[in-house]
C-alpha cells in the first residue's frame, strides 16, 4: 500500500533561540515525503509532557536533543515503519504505548511529536491535499484572527521589560486574514514609532514584539492604544488587545510579584487589575491571567470576568485533557490555549480542542517561543476552525512563516474563505 511508512529519519537542527531541537522526516512506500520541526517554549507550564534534553553539558550546555533524535531513529521508527501513515490514531497510540509514561519522558515528547507531525504531512502529501484540508476535511474554510505579540516582556525579554509577557494585537474588524495581516503589520510599525519618539528601546523580544522597560505594565496597553490609532484604526472595533500575562513565571508564595512595579498582589488584586483593564481598554482576551495552580484564583477570576473576556489557560490546562475536564467542572475558565508540543501528539491535540468545543469553550492554536519555520500550526488552525491563533509579531522568519501560510490557505479557498472576526472569542 502506497501509504506505508517506509523510512523515519530525525536529525538535530537549531530553533530560533539558537537552541537545538529535533526535526523528523518521514518517506512513505508510494513516494511522499516530509519533514517537521519541533517548536520549544521558554515560560513552560511544570504540567507539560517531557521536552528530553541530553543533558551533557559539553554540548549546547546540555541542551542536546541527540537521545531524542536517537529515540525516534531506532525504537520508534522500528516499531512504526510499515504503518498506514493514513491511521494517525494508531501511530500515536504505537509511540504512546511503547513510551509507556504518563508523560513521555522515556523517548521525549519532542521525539514523539515531531514523529506525529511529520506523519501527518506525509500522508497529506500521499493523498495529494494540502494539509489543512487532510486534517480538517472538506468543510475547513474559517480563517482565524491572527493575535500579533507586538510587546514582549517576561520571559521572553529575560525579565528586563514588562512583568507580564505577552501584550498582542487582535484584528477583529478586517474583512478577511489578508487585511487582518496587513492591519497588524501596520500597527507593529507604528508601535516602533511610537516607542522611538517617547524615547524608548526598540529592540525586541524572542516573539519579535518590541521589549521596552517600562513603569507601569498598563503603560503597554496605553502605547498600544496610540498605536492602533495612529495607524488609522478603531481601538475597540478594528482591533483589540489580548493578554498573556504567563503569571506562573512571576507567582511566588501564593503572590504574584509584579517586580516592575514594586508591589506583590494576590489573585483577587489580579482580577480587580484586569477588570480595570477591561474597563479602561479594548480588551477582549486573558490567556494564563493566573497561575498554573492557582485554582481557586482562576474561579474567581472566570466569575468576575468570564463574561467579559476570553479567558484561556495556557500553564493551567497543558493541552490536556485531564486538566481541561477539570477546568470545566470547576468552571475555571472558558477557553483553552492549543499546543502541540504541551502533550505531544496530534491525536492528544485534537482530543484536546473537541473537548474544549464540547463545553461551548475556544480554542487558541499558539506557537512556541522557541521555533523554526515548519508552519504546521496554521493548516491546523484552519482544520479544527479555532478561529484564532497566536505565533508572535508580524516580523522574524519563523513568526512570520505560520502567517504567510494562511494567506496561501485563504487564497486557495478563495471564495470558500470565512474570515472568524470577534466572533472567534468565546464570553
Ligand atoms: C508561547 C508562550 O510561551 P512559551 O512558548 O515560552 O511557553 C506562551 O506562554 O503562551
Ligand atoms: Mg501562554
Amino acid at each position: 500500500m502506497y501509504t506505508k511508512i517506509e523510512r523515519i529519519h530525525a536529525r538535530e537542527i537549531l530553533d530560533s533561540r539558537g537552541n537545538p531541537t529535533v526535526e523528523v522526516e518521514v518517506s512513505l512506500v508510494g513516494g511522499a515525503f516530509a519533514r517537521a520541526g519541533v517548536p520549544s517554549g521558554a515560560s513552560t507550564g511544570v504540567h507539560e509532557a517531557l521536552e528530553l534534553r541530553d543533558g551533557d553539558k559539553s554540548r549546547y550546555g546540555g541542551k542536546g536533543v541527540k537521545k531524542a533524535v536517537g529515540h525516534v531513529n531506532n525504537e520508534i521508527a522500528a516499531a512504526l515503519i510499515g504503518m498506514d501513515a493514513l491511521d494517525q490514531g494508531a501511530v500515536d497510540r504505537a509511540m504512546i504505548e511503547l513510551d509507556g509514561t504518563p508523560h513521555k519522558e522515556k523517548f521525549g515528547a519532542n521525539a514523539i511529536l515531531g514523529v506525529s507531525m511529520a506523519v501527518a504531512r506525509a500522508a497529506a502529501d500521499a493523498c495529494d491535499l494540502p494539509l489543512f484540508r487532510y486534517l480538517g476535511g472538506a468543510a475547513a474554510n474559517r480563517m482565524p484572527v491572527p493575535m500579533f505579540n507586538i510587546l514582549n516582556g517576561g520571559a521572553h525579554a529575560n525579565w528586563q521589560g514588562t512583568d507580564l509577557q505577552e501584550f498582542m494585537i487582535a484584528p477583529v474588524g478586517a474583512p478577511n486574514f489578508a487585511e487582518a495581516l496587513r492591519w497588524g503589520s501596520e500597527v507593529y510599525h507604528s508601535l516602533k514609532k511610537v516607542l522611538k519618539d517617547g524615547g524608548y528601546s526598540t529592540g525586541v523580544g524572542d516573539e519579535g514584539g518590541f521589549a521596552p522597560v517600562l513603569k507601569r505594565n498598563s503603560d503597554a496597553m496605553d502605547l498600544i492604544v496610540q498605536a492602533i490609532e495612529k495607524a488609522g484604526y478603531r481601538p475597540g472595533d478594528d482591533v483589540v488587545i489580548a493578554l498573556d500575562p504567563a503569571s506562573s513565571g512571576f507567582y511566588e508564595d501564593g503572590l504574584y510579584n509584579l517586580r516592575t512595579e514594586g508591589r506583590k498582589v494576590d489573585a483577587a488584586e489580579m482580577v480587580a487589575m484586569y477588570a480595570d483593564w477591561a474597563k479602561k481598554y479594548p480588551f477582549l482576551v486573558l490567556e494564563d491571567g493566573l497561575a498554573e495552580d492557582d485554582w481557586e484564583g482562576w474561579k474567581l477570576l472566570n466569575r468576575e470576568l468570564g463574561g467579559k473576556l476570553e479567558l484561556v489557560g495556557d500553564d493551567l490546562f497543558v493541552t490536556n485533557v485531564e486538566r481541561i475536564q477539570r477546568g470545566i467542572e470547576e468552571n475555571a475558565a472558558n477557553a483553552v490555549l492549543i499546543k502541540l508540543n504541551q502533550i505531544g501528539t496530534l491525536t492528544e491535540t485534537v482530543a484536546a480542542v473537541q473537548l474544549a468545543y464540547g463545553a461551548n469553550w475556544g480554542a487558541m492554536v499558539s506557537h512556541r517561543s522557541g521555533e523554526t519555520v515548519d508552519s504546521f500550526i496554521a493548516d491546523l488552525t484552519v482544520a479544527l476552525g479555532t478561529g484564532h491563533l497566536k505565533t508572535g509579531a508580524p516580523c522574524r522568519a519563523e513568526r512570520v512563516e505560520k502567517y504567510n501560510q494562511l494567506m496561501r490557505i485563504e487564497e486557495y479557498l478563495g471564495a470558500s474563505a470565512v474570515y472568524a472576526g470577534r466572533k472567534a472569542f468565546v464570553r
